[in-house]
């Protein structure tokens, strides 16, 4: 899958054996970071499978939490889920493209940033069933408002019965349709720089897109969180060159250089960068 496969196999080793107990496919974090390569002809760093020593001379000795499976299911269990969200993750668990929606964790940090910002107005770019959505309408204040944008009819309906059974319609304006287009009619609607907080995690070839639309929607010290920067690892791996993965690498790529922003990119789930409008 990547050049991360040659170089932690005793990380990986480790990994297959939790996986092939647990019947479920290899998880790719352990095997994609680049931190890895110092445990190759060092096993006895498999005795604590869950570290991984910087691979780069500059960080030193630094080591990293690498998540195996078994550190992955512990992180749910510290996360506070209410639990409507825990009904509406089941209900998508059983359906196509669940593996899409926010995990517990990364919706918890996104409700965490909007409560530390103070958010009023909020938008989503990549709704699906609603999870990470819902999470976000849950902390609004009565008088906030997010506005939810998704293509996907079938799965916008299961949003908004969520929305109904959690109380929150009243502070959620779905607008069904293509992203780039909902974004710019708000922008020619005189909606610039109004917005507090915005997730993006829709159409990973658009990212720029919705990065420069988003960053006209929201105000100075306003927030954009741009989902699956890490995109499994692939962003990492010169041999990955598929027109989504070359997108988010050259959106990551760009975003360091980009002086109206500052950035703090969170491994988490598949990855998310912060950015505080400046
Ligand atoms: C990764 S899922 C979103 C998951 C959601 N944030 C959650 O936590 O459940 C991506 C969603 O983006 C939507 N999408 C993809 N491209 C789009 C586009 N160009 N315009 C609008 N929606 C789009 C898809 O229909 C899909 O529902």
């Amino acid at each position: 899958m990547s050049t991360g496969l040659a170089l932690n196999r005793c990380s990986i080793s480790v990994c297959r054996t939790a996986d092939t107990l647990l019947n479920r496919p290899t998880v790719p974090v352990v095997r994609n970071l680049k931190f890895s390569r110092r445990l190759i002809g060092n096993c006895s760093t498999v005795a604590n499978p869950f570290v991984v020593v910087a691979d780069d001379d500059k960080y030193g000795n630094k080591q990293v939490i690498s998540l195996t499976p078994r550190l992955y299911d512990y992180v749910p269990t510290n996360v506070r889920e209410p639990k409507i969200l825990k009904q509406l993750r089941e209900e998508t668990s059983k359906l196509r493209g669940s593996q899409m929606q926010a995990s517990p964790d990364q919706a918890q940090l996104l409700a965490m940033l909007v409560q530390i910002l103070g958010a009023e107005r909020c938008i989503e770019v990549g709704v699906y069933t609603g999870y990470s959505s819902l999470a976000v309408a849950l902390v609004l204040p009565e008088s906030g408002c997010l506005v939810a944008c998704d293509r996907d009819s079938n799965s916008l309906e299961v949003a908004k019965r969520y929305y109904d059974l959690a109380g929150v319609s009243h502070k959620v304006n779905v607008k069904h349709g293509i992203a780039a287009e909902s974004l710019n009619s708000m922008i020619q609607n005189g909606e610039g720089s109004s917005y507090d907080f915005a997730f993006v995690d829709a159409d990973k070839r658009m990212y720029q897109d919705y990065f420069e639309l988003l960053l006209q929607l929201v105000r100075v010290g306003g927030v954009i969180v741009m989902d699956n920067v890490l995109w499994h690892g692939r962003v990492s791996d010169p041999m990955v060159n598929d027109a989504k993965t070359i997108s988010i690498r050259n959106f990551n790529k760009k975003l360091m250089d980009d002086k109206r922003v500052s950035i703090s990119m969170v491994s988490i789930g598949d990855g998310m960068t912060i950015c505080r409008k400046r």
